[in-house]
């Protein structure tokens, strides 16, 4: 994926301004405080953000192309599923929507480990399972790009936990995973980091990477040594 001279503005203020990123394999986990202009970024990366200028391209092609509509799933923040039927009913509903088979409900039901909870009404599962269900949608079209918006929020530990390790199952199987959060703590979870701030990348790199820079132990110190050499 390569972002080039990216420009948005939403409402009357610039949120990213000339930003570049190419974005590889892995779990790339994009970080900042609420507001940075994440959800946007992740916004352009799925083709559905007005953008003023530049450029964003996945696999080739420019973001929101027809030709990536199967490649690229996408997961807001929100969750998508209809919470009054069943995890087996909304994926047999989204599998029709977008032409995948049975095989497939059945392969995204197992990714996410929800097989003993399929006949179960999305309503009544914990908001980790439901997360989880939102996610197993996104799988359906077996995508080779997860752009997924803060998807642990609100999850207690265990969970957040068990999400992080699907991600890497995903990004093992070859899935390029590029996922938000605010939650200072999840980055040591990913290959790559980028930390984000008012629209602008102001580090990437690995966790250690990043922190050995900073020349500090923790993500959450190195982001604000950063942030005051940046100010400074
Ligand atoms: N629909 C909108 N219209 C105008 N401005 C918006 C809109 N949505 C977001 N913004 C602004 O764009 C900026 C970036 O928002 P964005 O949602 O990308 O941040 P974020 O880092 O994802 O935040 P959070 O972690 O809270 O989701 C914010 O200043 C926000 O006020």
């Amino acid at each position: 994926m390569e972002i080039r001279d990216l420009h948005v503005v939403r409402g009357r203020h610039p949120v990213l301004e000339h930003l570049d990123l190419t974005i590889g394999g892995g779990v790339t986990g994009l970080l900042g405080p609420s507001g940075c202009g994440k959800s946007t970024l992740m916004r352009c990366l799925v083709g559905v953000q007005q953008v003023r200028g530049g450029t964003i391209e996945v696999f080739g092609r420019p973001a929101g192309s027809r030709p990536l509509r199967d490649r690229v799933g996408y997961v807001t923040q929100a969750v998508s599923v209809y919470h009054d039927l069943t995890v087996a009913e909304n994926l047999r509903f989204f599998a029709r929507v977008i032409g995948a088979d049975r095989a497939a409900v059945d392969r995204a039901i197992a990714a996410v480990d929800l097989q003993d909870r399929a006949g179960d009404v999305v309503g009544r599962l914990s908001g980790g399972q439901q997360s989880r269900a939102s996610l197993a949608v996104a799988l359906l079209g077996e995508p080779d790009l997860l752009v997924l918006d803060e998807p642990t929020v609100g999850l207690d530990p265990v969970l957040r936990e068990d999400l992080w390790s699907l991600f890497h199952r995903l990004a093992d199987s070859g899935v390029a995973v590029f996922v938000s959060s605010h939650v200072m703590d999840e980055a040591e979870r990913c290959d790559r980091l980028l930390l984000m701030r008012t629209g602008r990348i102001i580090a990437d790199g690995t966790p250690a990477e990043i922190k050995a820079r900073a020349g500090v132990n923790d993500v959450e110190s190195a982001f604000l040594a950063i942030v005051r050499s940046d100010a400074a």
